[in-house]
């Protein structure tokens, strides 16, 4: 084998691979004109499950369907900084899952800023200073992030686009497990890791944070204080990794949203879910009445969970996904039927359903 031979082919397909990509994004920068001067949006996130649909299906291989989605992240990533500089707030500091979660959503050239708490990223993207904002909505070992849920029925935005990031918990601190006096994470967080800290630190303090990320910023200035947070955030704050894969549930993922102010187009063929937020009449069979405009049309529901309302007490809103768009027909019906039925609906955007 010809070592320089084959290097040779790899430089010249680069090119020819560069001079194309190179062509794929000029011709994003014309459909980036064409949408700004009708006052679309630049970032479509069907259109994009659209693009990353007929490549993995039509992918031949060897290159596994992960790695081409991740490639033509950053190719679209680039193709829309160029339509349009896009500005994003996520729920911070730096290093958070939520910022990974950010990054795998958006790639890597576009701007993030992190925020202080889930209603500061609604609020500046409320404001105009964020086009997008991404907030964690529920973890499945440890449930749902309440202030998120609270946001999402106060505010005016949409969730326009959902993500799946898988948490991998690491113990960071600059102490050995036998010193440590106390451990800090966000209450979310430690929850998940419950099991494993009973059984390793028995007795030891457990402290809520603002964030992971900002737990590991504590543990760097506190030598008898442990931090549970990612990998990433251990290496950015330089603080040493006492155990790795602390979590009870090694298949523990986080669901995130993406927040906007203008609805994500359908993408059809029942790829499409939609998350609502309703109140019920305090009476026997409100809550089978209200799920069934679904039932009755096939509607899929996977996901029910219920919250106090904070209008009064004993009120309850409950908070449904469903697969399907808002805009199709029979979902458009099962919504018309449900705004008879409950004293308050609320949609809180219809959006690609993956992000795996
Ligand atoms: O099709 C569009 O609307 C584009 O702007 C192009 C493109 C792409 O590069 O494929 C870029 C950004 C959008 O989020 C979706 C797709």
């Amino acid at each position: 084998m010809d070592l320089d031979a084959l290097r040779k082919e790899i430089d010249s397909i680069d090119q020819e691979l560069l001079e194309r990509l190179n062509k794929r994004v000029q011709l994003a920068q014309k459909v980036g004109h064409y949408k700004l001067e009708r006052g679309m949006e630049v970032y479509v996130p069907s259109r994009e499950e659209e693009v990353f649909g007929k490549l993995t299906a039509n992918n031949q291989g060897p290159l596994p369907a992960e790695a081409v989605r991740a490639i033509y992240r950053e190719i679209i990533s680039a193709a829309i900084s160029l339509e349009k500089p896009l500005k994003v707030a996520y729920l911070g500091p730096e290093a958070t899952y939520t910022h990974q979660a950010a990054l795998k959503n958006f790639g890597s050239s576009i701007p993030f800023t992190p925020m202080n708490s889930v209603p500061d990223v609604f609020t500046s993207v409320c404001r105009g200073d964020a086009d997008y904002g991404v907030v964690p909505v529920e973890n499945s070992t440890q449930g749902t992030v309440i202030s998120t849920l609270d946001m999402l029925v106060e505010s005016e935005l949409t969730i326009v686009a959902q993500i799946y990031l898988k948490i991998s918990h690491c113990l960071i601190s600059q102490s050995p497990l036998e010193k440590i006096k106390s451990v800090h994470s966000k209450d979310n967080a430690l929850g998940q890791c419950r099991q494993w800290l009973a059984r390793m630190l028995p007795g030891v303090e457990l402290v809520d944070s603002a964030s992971t990320a900002a737990s590991v910023e504590y543990a760097a200035k506190n030598p008898e204080a442990a931090a549970i947070a990612s990998r990433i955030a251990a290496e950015l704050y330089k603080v040493p990794i006492v155990e790795e894969n602390v979590m009870d549930k090694t298949d523990n993922v986080t669901r995130f949203l993406v927040i906007g102010r203008t609805p994500t187009p359908l993408l059809g063929e029942g790829r499409d879910k939609t998350s609502l937020a309703f109140s019920l009449h305090d009476e026997a069979g409100s809550l089978l009445k209200a799920l069934t405009p679904f039932s009755s049309r096939g509607i899929n529901l996977c996901k029910i969970e219920s919250r106090p309302s904070r209008r009064k007490a004993w009120d309850y809103y409950f908070y449904v996904d469903i697969i399907g768009h808002q805009d199709e027909p029979h979902v458009k019906e099962a919504l018309e039927e449900l705004e008879g039925i409950c004293p308050v609906l609320k949609l809180l955007g219809s959006y690609p359903n993956s992000g795996l």
